[in-house]
């Protein structure tokens, strides 16, 4: 049974229909990326399918019920929904802010549940690797911990389905990947808008394309981001090229990318550029 099922999903925003007609499946435990360029419609589909917005037409199905129809505290048992930017109150320390993932599981005007939120808020932030901060006030954090810790919030909400806004913004390549290898190991259902193609490719299961209003393209990572799909939407050249090393193919992307060569097909290392080469470069 499908975890989130989008039917004849369309939104729009100030009367405006950005998206049209947007079918999604995603089955427990899968992960999708959705990439699409700036303004294509990812942040308003997200907040669309977790609620935050209505439909202009189609329906959200959470394990088959209407998510929309759910009261907003059931809502959040269910989804679990980081947002691309949010500035977390100065003095609001980090184990506080992630704490709040658990105000959906509190009694009503029950200001804390210090049985177990604690121990939920140590794990939350042991998996984005922040423990150390628990004490330290939000507006003490760089960029990529603030990203962290939103993420972590997010994971202290123990919904098992996740819906991410550009999670791997402000964070460095190695936490763009440990974390990527986190929300894989926790097994949760993730979607997850994404800019960065190579990652999206390389760590989700499907990959789902908007362009001009309608969701263009879904599919595994290597049919969906087809040099021809990426070209077409990001006006950008594409092209794969495989590891000599390991055989496994990389999207390329940007201009006077090298051609394809029989070389990167059947294995054989390219020629190493020479200091000259790289002299005339400049
Ligand atoms: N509150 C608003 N009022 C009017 N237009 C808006 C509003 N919020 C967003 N838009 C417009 O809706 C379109 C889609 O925005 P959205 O944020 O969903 O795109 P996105 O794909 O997430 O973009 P990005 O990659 O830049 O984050 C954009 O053209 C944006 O300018």
């Amino acid at each position: 049974m499908s975890h989130l099922r989008t039917e004849g999903l369309s939104c729009a925003i100030a009367g405006r229909i950005l998206l049209s007609d947007v079918d999604l499946d995603l089955a427990q435990g899968q992960m999708m990326a959705l990439v699409g360029v700036n303004g294509s419609g990812k942040s308003t589909l997200l907040r669309t399918l977790v609620g935050l917005q209505a439909p202009a037409a189609g329906r959200v199905f959470v394990h088959g019920q209407d998510l929309h129809a759910l009261r907003t505290r059931e809502r959040a048992r269910r989804v679990a929904y980081v947002p691309q930017e949010e500035q977390p109150p100065g003095e609001l320390l980090v184990g506080e802010m992630v704490a709040l993932g658990r105000v959906p599981y509190r009694p009503p005007w029950a200001l804390r549940d210090t049985v177990t939120e604690r121990d939920t808020v140590v794990r939350a932030l042991d998996a984005v690797g922040l423990v150390h901060v628990l004490d330290r006030p939000c507006d003490q954090l760089s960029g990529g911990e603030r990203r962290r810790v939103l993420l972590a919030r997010g994971l202290a909400q123990e919904c098992d389905l996740l819906v991410l806004d550009e999670p791997t913004n402000h964070l460095d390549v190695r936490h763009q990947v440990q974390l990527l290898q986190t929300l894989r190991a926790t097994g949760r259902t993730v979607l997850a808008a994404m800019h960065d193609l190579s990652m999206a490719a390389a760590h989700f299961d499907e990959v789902a394309v908007l362009h001009k209003g309608t969701l263009h393209v879904l599919g595994p990572p290597r049919q969906a981001l087809e040099p021809d799909v990426v070209t077409r939407v990001f006006e950008i050249d594409a092209t794969r090229l495989a590891d000599p090393a390991t055989g496994r193919e990389h999207l390329v992307l940007g201009p006077g990318m090298p051609a394809l060569t029989a070389a990167s097909v059947s294995g054989k290392a390219p020629e190493p550029r020479t200091h000259q080469a790289r002299e005339d470069h400049r």
